[in-house]
């Protein structure tokens, strides 16, 4: 039987049908934070109508805004064989949309499916179990919960997450949980090996020696970042992920076949329809930087679904907030006096915690763009 909203694991979280004068945002985040059971806990539940604090601006269902041409496709890249026409790919697409998918890239199909049961096997274990990983502590080896920005974000997405950093190395495995560690170990190596071969094909779009990325340390830091978004009652009031931009060098996502993942393009929402076997590759936000703007850090988001659980992991090529004193600023074979600096360098670790302490859907990149002054 469906209950009310207000009702989940003994927690008042204000039904959508409470007058506004009853809803205090800040409280309602805390009982659903207190909950440790995420997303997934309020379906479990059984609820019917979303809690309130998960309503999305309603310009985000505006069906104008939604890209009807067919004409804008996100390429499809093969690496199979690679040559200099691969190089060509890569660069158009990371100039002009900021993301493109690649096949043959080397992970096995049953790698990838075992990384995404084992997704939906964390997040789908006994509640209890899974309630002991929830937290918001940065220093554990796994952190699950849901929304990492519950408390300073705007809007909170239908989704609920579990992270792993895998590089620079930091916990020993044995302290992951068992349901999912062999693949998530496993699979951070491969993702470590795609990461390095597409530093290199970028390295040479932009005209430069193909080991120069990896040299400047842009594989260092590996995070997987494992989504279960659950099936959402009400998906036309809520969001799956706000629209963002990634704050790391490229990020390389699994995603499975349920779809919902669209980018921002010349103001409109452009799917990146789900390829069997495929990884979708984006610029981040720090790679925009080290390339003055020539690669573009797109926007993106995932719509809430009536269909589900939906599951991706992205796999983040950043160091994070580890303690680290190497600066990164626009790369100065890439400038000249028509082409000058437009960032100031910075940290990962200080462009990671700007990030952080905004949310989804603030620009970080626009925090360190170089004032006139300083020009
Ligand atoms: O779930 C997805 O497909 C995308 C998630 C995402 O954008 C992110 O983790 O940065
Ligand atoms: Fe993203």
């Amino acid at each position: 039987m469906a209950v009310a909203a207000s009702t989940v694991n003994g927690f008042s979280l204000t039904p959508v049908s409470k007058a506004d004068e009853n809803y205090h945002r800040p409280t309602d985040l805390k009982a659903f934070d207190d909950t440790k059971a995420g997303v997934k806990g309020l379906v479990d539940a059984g609820i019917t109508e979303i809690p309130r604090i998960f309503y999305s601006p309603p310009e985000n269902f505006n069906s104008d805004d939604v890209s009807s041409e067919t004409q804008i496709h996100i390429p499809v890249i093969d690496l199979e064989h690679i040559d200099k026409s691969t190089v060509d790919r890569v660069r158009e697409a990371s100039e002009k949309l900021g993301f493109f998918q690649l096949i043959n890239h080397g992970i096995p199909v049953d790698v990838l499916e075992e990384m995404k049961d084992a997704v939906r096997r964390f997040h789908e274990q006994e509640t209890e179990s899974r309630k002991q990983y929830y937290t918001r502590d940065l220093t554990m080896p796994l952190i699950y919960n849901s929304n990492f920005d519950l408390y300073s974000a705007a809007t909170t997405n239908w989704r609920d997450t579990f992270g792993y950093i895998s590089a620079p190395k930091l916990h020993n495995p044995a302290s992951l949980p068992e349901i999912c560690r062999d693949i998530l170990v496993d699979y951070s190596k491969r993702v470590m090996e795609v990461g390095k071969l597409l530093f290199e094909l970028l390295s040479e779009a932009l005209g430069l020696n193909p080991n120069y990325l990896n040299d400047i340390d842009c594989n260092e830091g590996l995070a997987l970042v494992c989504h279960y978004y659950p099936q959402c009652p009400q998906p036309n009031l809520a969001i799956g992920t706000s629209e963002h931009t990634d704050n790391d060098f490229i990020t390389v996502l699994l995603q499975d076949h349920i779809g919902g993942l669209q980018i921002r393009y010349e103001n409109k929402w452009v799917d990146v329809p789900p390829v069997a076997g495929a990884l979708v590759v984006n610029i981040g936000d720090l790679m925009q930087l080290i390339t003055n703007d020539k690669f573009k850090s797109v926007k993106h988001r995932v719509l809430a679904n009536k269909e589900g659980p939906r599951v991706s992991v992205a796999g983040v090529f950043s160091t994070l907030s580890f303690p680290t004193s190497k600066l990164y600023g626009p790369i100065k074979e890439l400038l000249s006096e028509d082409n000058p600096a437009i960032y100031r360098e910075t940290t990962v670790r200080d462009f990671s915690i700007q990030f952080r302490s905004v949310g989804l859907g603030t620009s970080t990149l626009q925090h360190f763009k170089l004032s006139e002054a300083d020009t």
